[in-house]
């Protein structure tokens, strides 16, 4: 009786929404897998992927994910570049490891680093005051609101390989292995704090990158012109970024390595954007929309793989 009102009481909006989710066959992979993907895009990805081999590939030692919140993709890239993410064992906290320096050493000491967990200093203080040491207690797995002394280290880290900078303009949990920071890609300040994250490799002083990935869906709002300008700025974006970083041609030994994937929404202009820009400066330029996204949504993605490389000297990032 009672969710008959319930549903009742639901819009028809909101009850379209819901017999899609419940029919809707990613929904249901997604709660049946056993890692515990944070979005359903992951498996657009997955797909993508598994078909063309654009992160299990020898040749990727540094990947950027652009729009990644809530973090689906990135957990992909992780489990890819061999960061097994362990959603099942709860992180443990180590005192000491923060921002700055101190994130340094812990990504020296432990092989990665992930955005502190907060603890709230009122809880904490309560348990001083009722005489309950650390040692006796469990810390809450809650806010710090200094952020300086505690970090999340996974308890047996699998130590894969490669950089993964993930960024955001919401803010996303931890994932092991991956870099993340919340950001406005349109900016360009954003693109250089990527740079930076990227180069603190001894291995990789210039910020270089193998794969670059853009899943950014800019607020749509339903009117064509404006829909359609905001995804060509967001490819501008991606593209210019990608042109500053993707990694030169000649360090790699296949001629499609240095991988752009990035999102799309469909109009003539996008079309002729790829063909003007992108086509010019990849191997091989193709649009795909994987089975996981949704038929009828107007998404598609460009994936460019075997980056040529800047050799005009008119073609500045
Ligand atoms: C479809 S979601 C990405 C889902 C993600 N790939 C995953 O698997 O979890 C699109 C994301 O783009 C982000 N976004 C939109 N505009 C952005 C911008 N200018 N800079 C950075 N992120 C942006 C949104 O905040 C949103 O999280």
């Amino acid at each position: 009786m009672q969710s008959t009102k319930v549903l009742h009481s639901v819009s028809p909006s909101s009850r379209a929404w819901l017999a899609r989710q419940n029919s809707d066959p990613y929904v249901k992979k997604r709660y049946m897998s056993p890692t515990v993907y944070r979005s359903r895009s992951a498996y657009k990805l997955i797909e993508i992927d598994d078909k063309y081999k654009i992160l299990s590939n020898s040749n990727v030692h540094a990947v950027v994910d652009l729009g990644a919140a809530p973090g689906g993709w990135s957990q992909v890239v992780a489990q890819r570049l061999g960061w097994d993410e362990s959603a099942k064992e709860p992180p443990t906290k180590l005192k000491g490891y923060g921002y700055g320096k101190h994130r340094e050493s812990a990504i020296q000491k432990h092989g990665t680093w992930s955005t502190p967990k907060l603890v709230d200093l009122k809880q904490k203080e309560s348990l001083k005051r009722k005489g309950k040491g650390k040692s006796e207690v469990a810390e809450p797995d809650v806010f710090d609101p200094l952020n300086i002394d505690t970090i999340d280290v996974y308890p047996n880290p699998t130590v894969g390989h490669g950089k993964i900078v993930a960024v955001d303009i919401l803010p996303m949990q931890p994932i092991h292995g991956v870099f993340d920071f919340q950001g406005d890609f349109l900016k360009s300040t954003t693109h250089e704090q990527i740079r930076q994250l990227l180069s603190t490799d001894p291995d990789n002083p210039h910020g270089k990158v193998d794969v670059v990935l853009s899943d950014i869906s800019p607020n749509i709002t339903g009117q064509k012109m404006r829909d359609t300008q905001q995804s060509l700025d967001v490819c501008e974006s991606v593209f210019r970024f990608a042109m500053g970083h993707l990694r030169a041609p000649e360090e790699y030994n296949d001629d499609l390595s240095g991988v752009l994937l990035v999102k799309f929404f469909y109009h003539q202009l996008l079309q002729e954007f790829c063909e003007t820009m992108l086509s010019p400066r990849f191997n091989d330029v193709r649009i795909v929309k994987p089975q996981a996204s949704r038929k009828d949504s107007e998404e598609a993605y460009f994936l460019c793989r075997g980056w040529k490389g800047l050799d005009d000297s008119s073609m500045t990032p």
